[in-house]
């Protein structure tokens, strides 16, 4: 692992690279190798063989570079942002979602009203270097007391507001630009659900004025930033499901895992937050012991191709697929599958 500064100029690294690849022209250039170069750096590989460009119909999206071969490894991702499933704060890491093995004892640190034991809710970091890393938001984190936040996203199941906690503890901290997230498309938000996200706002901006952050320090929280970058999280967070040792392990176990609604947190990333959705896609997004993604080929990918990962459980009907991709994404799917009605 990094050191959370060498991860955050990773991070502006890459951020820098997409936009100057997806600044305002109809068809964006390919990947110079130069920048190629960079986009490598930032994912902490080799160069990925990819570029990201205008896709005909579904924005911007990533092609092969080169021709890659089934099973291929074609990227891994570190997360710009990612939180524990709130029900597995005491069974995953809270930095990197390992889960945390049963005879090994732990670090614990409190978090929450560190003044008043009755609200403290314990967190735990897989390793050192976790707990190291996790400085980036939690010195700011742990010195706040989050209970009508957290309340209030517990009692609506909700996940995302967590996140953009994270990211403004990160932001205070001086580990993520206020912009880090301007890059990736936004969903369009319903009245309504502007009007939620209004209460969420004020109780996190609460939460900072009660723990006397600077006013200077916190201009970049306004209700239009929270709004922007929710609207980005909504769109792009990957939901992590599997949690394997080995990529062997999660295939020959994918059933159970799904079964067991493995999901351990939810984390937003750069390079993947560019693939578009397929039905019957020919590359996909997995995660072995972290939050650390990796982006596989499914099947042998021609130089040019577009990759595209399915965003939903394959397995669905049509109707269904369609309806989920409608409501959660914003739009119809007209892949080879959803043609022939599949
Ligand atoms: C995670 S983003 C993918 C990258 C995005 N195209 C961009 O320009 O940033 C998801 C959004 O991309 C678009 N998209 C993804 N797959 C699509 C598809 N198969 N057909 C049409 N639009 C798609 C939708 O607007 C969707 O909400």
């Amino acid at each position: 692992m990094f050191p959370a500064g060498a991860a955050l100029s990773r991070r502006r690294a890459s951020s820098e690279l997409l936009r100057q690849l997806c600044r305002t022209t109809s068809v964006a250039p390919p990947l110079p190798p130069s920048l190629s170069t960079v986009a490598a750096a930032a994912e902490g590989i080799g160069p990925p063989p990819i570029r990201v460009s205008f896709t005909e119909s579904a924005g911007r999206g990533v092609f092969a570079a080169r021709g890659i071969a089934a099973g291929e490894l074609i990227h891994s991702a570190q997360p710009l942002v990612a939180h524990p499933s709130p029900s597995l704060l005491d069974k995953v890491c809270y930095y990197c979602l390992r889960r945390l093995q049963k005879e090994a004892s732990p670090i614990s640190t409190s978090i929450l009203g560190e003044n008043d034991s009755s609200k403290t809710t314990a967190c735990y970091f897989c390793s050192e270097s976790c707990r190291e890393q996790s400085k980036g938001f939690y010195e700011v984190e742990k010195g706040l007391d989050w209970t009508l936040f957290d309340d209030h996203c517990s009692m609506r199941r909700l996940k995302y507001p967590l996140m953009v906690k994270r990211l403004a503890c990160m932001i205070l901290s001086g580990a993520a630009s206020v912009d880090c997230l301007d890059i990736l498309q936004p969903a369009s938000l319903h009245p309504e659900t502007l009007l939620e996200m209004e209460d969420e706002f004020q109780l996190l901006k609460d939460t900072f004025t009660k723990g006397h952050f600077k006013n200077d320090s916190m201009t970049f929280l306004t209700k239009e930033w929270y709004i922007n970058v929710l609207a980005r999280i909504r769109i792009n967070a990957f939901r992590i499901e599997l949690v394997a040792k080995t990529y062997e392990e999660m295939l020959a176990s994918a059933a159970a895992f799904i079964a067991a609604d493995a999901a351990v947190g939810n984390a937003i990333y750069m390079l993947p937050s560019f693939y578009n959705h397929d039905c019957d896609p020919n590359a996909h997004i997995i995660w072995l012991e972290n939050a650390n993604a990796k982006l596989k080929a499914l099947r042998n990918i021609e130089a040019g191709e577009e990759l595209r990962i399915c965003y939903i459980d394959a397995s669905m009907e049509f109707e269904a697929r369609q309806k989920i991709l409608a409501e959660g994404f914003g739009f119809q799917c007209g892949c080879l599958r959803c043609s022939s009605r599949d």
